[in-house]
């Protein structure tokens, strides 16, 4: 044990009072858990070589504080990163403690838990959401065999194929942005959700050169039968011959692709989602990309792959001509008046487009409505009111008419009472979510998609940095606590709001610019007028109308404004929608994708009129504001991340952060440059500084009381609300007294502020510690107490029974009964049994509470004990449960056995036993078989004959058989007993 020492807190000087200790260094090796034990000089230089040392040793989690660090070492690229795909995959302990900390705060608090995953794209955040998914279950979910868990692994399943796709940085990139929530009562899970939030409408359209188009096309080509095929109208098509994939990377495995398909169909049907239905959409999306538009003579505009546009007609319920005019033709409102116009190639062509965007994602938000509308155990609550119709308020709502009901009769009002404390229980009760978001890319050129993406990974590192750094120091400085560590950490706030402040960001901007019908050029010309001394936008070389650049806490980013106006509009025009009523339309799941646009459309009585709706379906109740929809794509995904954090600021968060080891998904190579930039940008020593120096915890004083009053002796704290400051620091007291255990390298301080305590992260964890060996020393005691009372009681039960069994051995008369302390009766295995029961009940225990006098003096005429039924004889392998030789010693003593001369083996019983009698010998038994069995020997024995037994064999399981003169050593199983012959009738 290394020495702790406790020394008066200078540094911590500015509060009440406080304390320090700190412990010695070790070296920077592979065995360093937590970054915070780094001896030496803190420096990004020695974070980085920790964990390289540690990769190295596939140590992939380090800890920083509470927070975990997790290295991708890409061991697992492939992995279709579903929830069943980490079925195989070894749990990290480090990954098991994240989700118990959660699991343990939730069920101590009620108070929701988030555990949030961030890092760049390709880092591992979905790799890891999966196998905390699975930790989940594993502690709260009753395992991966429960329904709950199947259920929630094929919807995983289902949308990974759906949402994720081949990107520059990442194979297996996610495009939706997932919030996991996991309702949690009790400790044991009974509901989950999951919240998408999908973006990358424009990869279904046209992929990046070197990026794919979404998996599941692929997966679809190479894994529907000839049949399918046929079916819909896919025959003969490839990735080289389909305009929205040719243009993407068409290199595929076939094998693999055809493998999740038939997993992506199984899993379907786990959710009762229509296989025929989706894959129709999918493939009319894939075939609409083959409907190009051109100008012809006389300004209407000309079909190439006429045979293509059918199939998408017939594929969608509607007619050829009904589809070509609604992408062709546009209603306008002129002042009231209803104008019918034609569409140039252009606008054709955008409009086809928009229709193959707004199927495909429609389809991924009812499949995600779908999973999370099934399996609901207990209530339906959720708590992302903006994408979902279940919220707090209904929650609210189905209380209120539990309680309307309530005192009406009997039963019925207890039940509805039971019903309402129920939902009220729920409603408070917390969750705990897994955030898996987008991760910070760069990819060339980037369009809105990835701006929206890197807004959304600069909000979540701003969370971080409010949670980790910003609110110790200014809770610090509120209470006047100094502290010696300067946290120096790089405040990313300037660049949200270059991008998203209400009036002048770059979002806002964007919207009056799609508002007023404006162009990328005259959007940019303002964008760079309005921020030019922002040093967060700069211009890339060469200079170019289109292109701005944003410096990201994680990298200087340039954007192609090109698509950003059409992009941020986000619209489909009524005539196409209209197309879809089901009046024209005899798909029914086609008509669904645009249930409540058609409902809007349809309750006036001109249809079209001129109005657009969103491509992507809208949180919005209201989805029109006069002719246009009521959100832009920003907006709307601005609203949602802003709901997000609402939900997350009201939980506690639990970081992880995620590394890739390097850019180029080799498997075991740790590239020092990729990492330490991600090292920086996650700010990653700024943490250890804080974790390892400062005060990076506060607890109110009642409740740093209620969780480590404990730690003081019996009765030594007042616990009155006004002692509450001396009680903290008698607590402190007595574990500086204590000295405190072997954390290695820390710095234990304190600081009492005016309403917190603060406590280093050396500190925490000592208290946290010895907590937990107080609680063991207390279960450990209460057991002992317990098993000791059980085994007193059943003592004079188990002494009778010794004392009948001895009375019994007596009659039966044999050499033990004549001896039986010298010569015990009792088998080896008969005490072994005791030994074990004794030990595994009572024994033990009786000595701890002085209970083993119960027993008497040991030696005399004492009964042996009989084995107790069902207790299996000790293993001698099992080293946990090894009986304490002093323990062995005792009852050896008790009951008069010798260790160094075992008790010899009795000799074998002079009478078999048959049901509930004895049988002596000599017995008349039947050969069940012949033996010996191989017909090797002098004598045989065949099936069938009588012979006589005359006793027991020494050979263990042996009878002796008297046959013809020879005695011979026959196997139990051999013989049978004759029957005896039926009763005489008279
Ligand atoms: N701990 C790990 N061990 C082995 N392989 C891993 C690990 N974490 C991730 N991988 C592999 O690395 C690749 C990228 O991981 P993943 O998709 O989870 O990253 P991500 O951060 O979620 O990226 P994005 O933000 O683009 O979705 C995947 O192929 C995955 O199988």
């Amino acid at each position: 044990m290394r020495d702790v020492r406790f020394v008066a807190d200078s540094r911590s000087g500015g509060g009440v009072g406080g304390g320090k200790c700190d412990l010695g260094t070790g070296v920077v090796s592979a065995g360093v858990e937590d970054l915070i034990h780094l001896p030496g000089p803190l420096t990004e230089d020695a974070v980085l070589k920790c964990l390289h040392a540690r990769f190295t040793a596939h140590h992939l989690y380090t800890n920083v504080g509470p927070i975990l660090v997790s290295v991708n070492s890409y061991n697992d690229v492939g992995n279709p990163l579903t929830l069943s795909s980490t079925r195989g995959v070894v749990l990290s302990p480090k990954l098991l403690r994240v989700v118990q900390e959660a699991v343990r705060h939730q069920s101590e608090t009620g108070y929701p838990q988030a555990i949030i995953l961030s890092g760049t794209s390709g880092s591992g955040k979905t790799h890891a959401s999966m196998l905390l998914l699975r930790q989940l279950f594993e502690v709260a979910g009753g395992g991966p065999e429960t329904d709950a868990f199947k259920h929630l692994a094929a919807a995983f399943t289902v949308l990974r194929s759906l949402g994720s796709a081949k990107t520059a940085s990442n194979s297996e990139s996610s495009r939706i942005g997932h919030f996991i929530e996991v309702q949690v009562t009790d400790g044991a899970l009974y509901r989950t959700k999951i919240h998408c939030y999908f973006l990358d409408q424009t990869r279904v359209i046209r992929p990046l050169p070197n990026e794919k188009n979404y998996h599941i096309f692929y997966q679809m080509l190479a894994g529907l039968t000839p049949e399918e095929r046929v079916k819909l109208n896919l025959e003969g098509y490839s990735l080289h011959n389909l305009s929205y994939l040719k243009c993407g990377d068409t290199r595929q495995d076939e094998n693999e692709d055809a493998t999740r398909f038939q997993a992506w169909k199984t899993c379907l049907g786990v959710l009762g989602i229509p296989f025929l239905d989706v894959v129709r959409v999918l493939a009319a999306v894939l075939l609409l990309g083959n409907v190009v538009f051109t100008d012809s003579v006389g300004g209407e505009v000309s079909v190439k792959g006429e045979g293509e546009l059918g199939a998408v007609a017939s594929l969608l319920g509607v007619t050829s001509a009904s589809l070509l005019r609604g992408i062709t033709s546009r209603t306008h409102n002129a002042r009231g008046k209803i104008v019918k116009s034609f569409c140039d190639a252009n606008m054709s062509n955008m409009i086809r487009d928009s229709l193959a965007k707004a199927l495909y994602c429609r389809t991924v938000a009812t499949i995600v409505r779908r999973a999370n509308s099934l399996k609901r155990l207990g209530s339906t609550l959720g708590t992302l009111s903006s994408d979902s119709n279940e919220s707090v308020h209904n929650q609210a709502e189905v209380a209120s008419q539990h309680a309307s009901t309530v005192g009406t009769a009997g039963s019925k009002s207890s039940k509805s009472m039971a019903a309402l404390n129920n939902a009220v229980r729920h409603a408070t009760d917390g969750f705990i979510g897994i955030l898996d978001m987008f991760g910070f890319e760069e990819p060339k050129p980037s369009q809105l998609e990835h701006l929206c993406i890197n807004l959304c990974a600069e909000t979540m590192q701003h969370f971080y940095n409010t949670h980790i750094f910003k609110s110790s120091i200014e809770s610090c400085r509120d209470e006047g606590i100094h502290c010696d560590v300067e946290v120096d950490y790089v405040d990313n706030v300037p660049c949200i709001d270059l991008i998203s402040s209400l009036r002048t960001g770059l979002l806002s901007m964007l919207d009056v610019e799609c508002s007023i019908r404006g162009s990328a050029e005259s959007y940019i010309t303002k964008v760079k007028a309005q921020h030019r001394h922002n040093p967060r936008l700069f211009e890339p070389k060469p200079l170019e109308p289109r292109l701005f650049g944003i410096q990201h806490f994680a990298g200087r980013v340039v954007y192609d404004a090109t698509d950003f106006l059409d992009t941020n509009r986000d619209v489909v025009p009524d005539d196409l929608v209209a197309v879809f009523h089901k009046q024209h339309c005899n798909f029914g799941f086609a008509t669904h994708l645009f249930g409540s646009e058609l409902k809007a459309l349809y309750s006036a009585e001109t249809v079209p009129r001129g109005v657009s709706f969103r491509i992507s379906p809208t949180s919005h109740s209201d989805l029109l504001n006069g002719d246009e929809p009521v959100s832009t794509l920003t907006q709307d995904f601005h609203t949602r991340l802003d709901n997000l954090l609402r939900t997350l600021v009201h939980a506690r968060p639990h970081f992880v952060r995620c590394l890739r080891a390097n850019s180029t998904e080799t498997p075991q190579r740790f590239d020092r440059t990729v990492v330490m930039k991600q090292i920086r940008s996650l700010q990653v020593l700024e943490t250890v500084n804080l974790m390892a120096g400062g005060f990076p915890h506060r607890m109110r004083f009642k409740a740093f009381l209620s969780r480590y009053r404990l730690l003081a002796p019996h009765g030594s704290l007042r616990r009155n609300e006004d002692k509450a400051i001396e009680d903290c620091h008698m607590i402190l007291q007595c574990i500086e007294a204590a000295g405190g255990t072997n954390l290695g390298g820390l710095v234990i301080t304190w600081a009492f502020g005016k309403r917190h305590i603060f406590l280093s992260e050396g500190l925490r964890q000592e208290l946290e510690s010895l907590r937990c060996e107080t609680l063991h020393r207390a279960a450990v005691m209460v057991q002992s107490a317990w098993r000791g009372a059980q085994a007193r009681r059943r003592w004079p039960a188990l002494k009778r029974s010794l004392v009948q069994q001895q009375q019994q051995q007596q009659q039966t008369g044999g050499s033990s009964a004549a001896n039986p302390t010298t010569t015990p009766s009792a088998t080896t295995a008969t005490v072994a049994a005791t030994l074990h029961h004794l030990r595994a009940g009572g024994l033990a225990a009786l000595a701890v509470t002085g209970g083993g006098g119960t027993l008497g003096g040991g030696g005399g005429g004492r009964p042996r004990p009989q084995p107790i039924a069902g207790t299996p004889p000790p293993d001698p392998t099992d080293h946990h449960h090894k009986c304490d030789h002093k323990i062995i010693q005792q009852t050896c003593t008790l009951f008069g056995l010798d260790l160094e001369r075992p008790p010899p083996v009795p000799p074998s019983r002079p009478y078999t036993v048959t049901g509930n009698t004895k049988l002596g010998y000599p017995q008349t038994r039947v050969m069940k078989m012949p033996f010996p069995d191989d017909g090797s020997g002098d004598v045989s024995l065949l099936k069938g004959d009588t012979v006589t037994v005359i006793g027991a064999s020494p050979r263990r399981g042996h009878l002796v058989v008297e046959h013809c003169n020879h005695s011979l050593h026959v196997p139990f199983q051999f013989l049978e007993l004759k029957p005896a012959p039926p009763p005489l009738s008279i």
